[in-house]
């Protein structure tokens, strides 16, 4: 393998040298077994800070946690807290993760450290699926997001005593909104105790943030020393073309090479994921007999949650797992075991354009923070090593941290959900980074062009319902609009569908090409939503079997998670009124409904089979998954649900519509070949 051997390298990073001098200071006395709990409590670094932490917690409003990745901060302070009695006479103490693999599976360790049964003592909650007891569950992992949405029943959050906004370097929206929130209810509710943590955290700009306009000794700043085990780091001599084939290489030389030890890869997205793994399908053949075999594993956010906690459970003896993942893996979480990471140095970001309001994801290289996460996923229960696929000199060029989702994303829903807090004036908002003035009124734009806000600035009585449902505002809107196109039945359904991810799959024995002739049997040809709607109803009509779906190529586990979704999505039609009629197979009523949704993500079909954005007139290429991918829609226009940037950017899950739909929503835009200006005024244009 080409990589410097790791400790003999020139000095590299802070990270690095710091890595290395703590091998010798390191106690490595292995875990054994046979060792209680709550000694292996005892070990972790944090536990010589536990004193300390729960003084300045008692002290200070706001208490920011510094500490090297695995020293405990997750899994002991919410212990802590709850021994030191902030749980009792039915207070809680939530702890905010960024993503829900993270939250459920430190929720099951906390519950096993503590004896406890998941959903009783220790409990999550995540979107569709809370495993807590409102009257027992005393320490609550949640996503932030969920956190946030609490809000909007109890705005002082009053059933908690501490809330811990963990991994708070990763600045997601709900996080740096939640943060904002906190604040404010800090002067409302100066009981309330705040832990802000990470270990790769810029603490003095959160300590600045939180004292500004209140008592200087409002927060305060612990850093914790100490790590469980060395991780040393490798680099490649010379930058790789193609990182996932380089990838699947370095963990075939780890297996060859290596001493026993699991290996988890980063990633940064489904497709790289699956090549990765048919890469390493076509080392496997060439094992020698003698050599221990290889377990590979996929985990990505559009797994269930039962199959994202499978990377957990431990590999057969004699068998090597490997776990190739994207980012969600990335912060917070320890699978036992992973002895080595493979870091791709890429991670797939949201990025929005204000200008022409369009989201996009887009791969670009990781921040110095993300990076030392991933190797921070080594060393937790063991020593390990952590294989960078890019020299060490492009340390220098990684940005430090990755900016704020704030300021790169869609803000639509989260102003919307802002606003039904009663928060009207965003200039007073105090924002922890203030998003960019464009993307704000942008955003506002939206929700008065939806009629989600009216003239005065302020909520409208449909602004306020969609701000409750647990969907995007252009999924919800569509819900609502499914009234006027008596389609609320396919609605909730294609709701449910484009929420979850990958429901079709190649399933175990099968090759892609069947996977693709089953897939077309669900195919309608307006397009890839009602085709995931044919996929649904079929999925119901044959009983919902697990083997129904591996013969049609479908995925169980996504199937049944869209019917959870989906019933809970009624519950709120229900308490809103709307009514759960079908179409009874009227697909124009259908895609009408959609582009109430997906007005602003409309594009027009060009001769050369690529499309233009409506706004902003960027080229967009198929995701060669959609039925559209071969096929010229007839009307020419379709409304899609994602763009993502690639070497080209590309539109998934498209449905063709009528452009004279799109103009009653205000939709304004040049015809190509008059180069007239077309708008609801300008019908003739679009049409000719
Ligand atoms: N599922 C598990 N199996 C075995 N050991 C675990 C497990 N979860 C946690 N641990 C042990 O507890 C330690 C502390 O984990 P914890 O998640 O609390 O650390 P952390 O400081 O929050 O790390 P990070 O900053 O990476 O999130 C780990 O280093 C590991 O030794």
């Amino acid at each position: 393998m080409q990589f410097w051997k790791p400790g003999t390298a020139a000095p590299g990073s802070s990270l690095d040298r710091a890595t290395e001098t703590e091998q010798n200071v390191l106690s490595s006395a292995p875990l054994s077994a046979a060792i209680s709990v709550q000694s292996a409590r005892e070990r972790l670094p944090i536990y010589k800070h536990r004193d300390k932490l729960l003084y300045c917690i008692e002290k200070h409003g706001v208490t920011i946690v510094v500490g090297q990745t695995g020293c405990g901060k997750t899994t002991q302070l919410p212990q802590y807290l709850y021994e030191a009695g902030w749980a009792v006479d039915g207070n809680v103490i939530a702890c905010t993760q960024p993503r829900r693999v993270a939250a459920t599976s430190v929720a099951q360790r906390v519950a096993t450290e503590a004896g406890s049964l998941l959903g009783d003592e220790v409990g999550y909650t995540i979107r569709f699926e809370d495993v807590s007891d409102k009257e027992r569950t005393r320490i609550l992992y949640l996503t932030d997001g969920m956190l946030f949405r609490e809000t909007l029943i109890d705005p002082l959050l009053s059933r908690y005593s501490v809330i811990m906004i963990d991994e708070a370097h990763e600045r997601s929206v709900y996080t740096d909104l939640i943060l904002g929130l906190l604040k404010k209810i800090r002067r409302k509710r100066p009981s309330l105790r705040i832990i802000v943590s990470s270990a790769t955290l810029d603490a003095t700009s959160f300590l600045d943030y939180f004292n500004a306009g209140n008592s200087p000794d409002e927060a305060t700043i612990i850093s914790l020393e100490g790590r469980m085990y060395p991780v040393e780091v490798g680099y490649l001599q010379e930058s790789t073309p193609d990182y996932v084939k380089k990838a699947a290489e370095t963990v075939w030389n780890i297996h060859m090479q290596q001493t026993p030890g699991d290996i988890l890869v980063f990633l940064t997205g489904r497709d790289e994921i699956e090549r990765c793994l048919e890469d390493l399908s076509e080392y496997i053949p060439t094992l020698p007999r003698t050599a221990p075999r290889l377990k590979i594993l996929a985990l990505h956010a559009g797994l269930s949650t039962d199959e994202q906690l499978a990377v957990f459970e431990p590999a057969e003896r004699g068998t090597r797992k490997v776990i190739v993942s994207t980012n969600i893996a990335e912060a917070s979480v320890t699978i036992d075991g992973i002895k080595f990471v493979v870091d791709s140095g890429f991670v797939k970001i949201r990025i929005y354009n204000p200008t022409s309001a369009l989201s996009s994801l887009a791969t670009v290289p990781v921040s110095i923070a993300s990076a030392t996460q991933r190797a921070g996923r080594a060393g937790r229960t063991s020593s390990g090593i952590c294989y960078r696929l890019y020299p060490q000199s492009a340390l220098n060029t990684l940005p430090r941290t990755t900016p704020p989702e704030l300021t790169r994303t869609d803000l639509t829903t989260p102003i919307l959900q802002l606003k039904s807090l009663g928060i009207d004036d965003l200039m007073k908002f105090e924002w922890v980074t203030s998003p960019p003035a464009e993307s704000v009124l942008r955003a506002l734009e939206n929700l008065f062009a939806a009629g989600m806000v009216g003239e005065d600035g302020r909520l409208t009585v449909i602004g306020e319902k969609v701000s409750e449902c647990p969907v995007e505002v252009n999924i919800a809107r569509m819900l609502f609009q499914s009234k006027e196109y008596q389609c609320g039945e396919e609605m909730l359904t294609i709701a449910a569908m484009t929420t979850i991810q990958d429901v079709f799959i190649i399933p175990d024995g099968a090759t892609g090409a069947l996977a693709e002739l089953e897939r077309r049997k669900f195919t309608a040809e307006e397009g890839d939503h009602l085709t995931l709607l044919n996929a649904y109803n079929a999925f119901t009509r044959y009983g919902r079997s697990s083997s129904w779906c591996k013969s049609h190529a479908l995925s169980f586990r996504a199937m049944s998670r869209a019917v959870s979704i989906r019933a809970q999505l009624k519950k709120y039609m229900q308490r809103f009124g709307l009514p759960v009629e079908s179409c009874q197979g009227d697909a124009r009523r259908l895609r009408q409904c959609l582009v109430s949704g997906y007005w602003r993500n409309g594009a027009r079909w060009v001769a050369d089979g690529t499309y233009r954005s409506i706004r902003g007139n960027v080229t967009l290429h198929v995701h060669p998954n959609s039925v559209l991918f071969t096929r010229k829609p007839r009307s020419g226009w379709v409304v899609f649900h994602e763009m993502e940037e690639t070497k080209k950017t590309q539109i998934r899950i498209l449905t063709e519509i009528e452009p004279d739909w799109l103009l009653e929503y205000g939709h304004s835009f040049k015809d190509k070949r008059t180069g007239a200006s077309a708008s609801s005024t300008h019908m003739q244009d679009i049409q000719a």
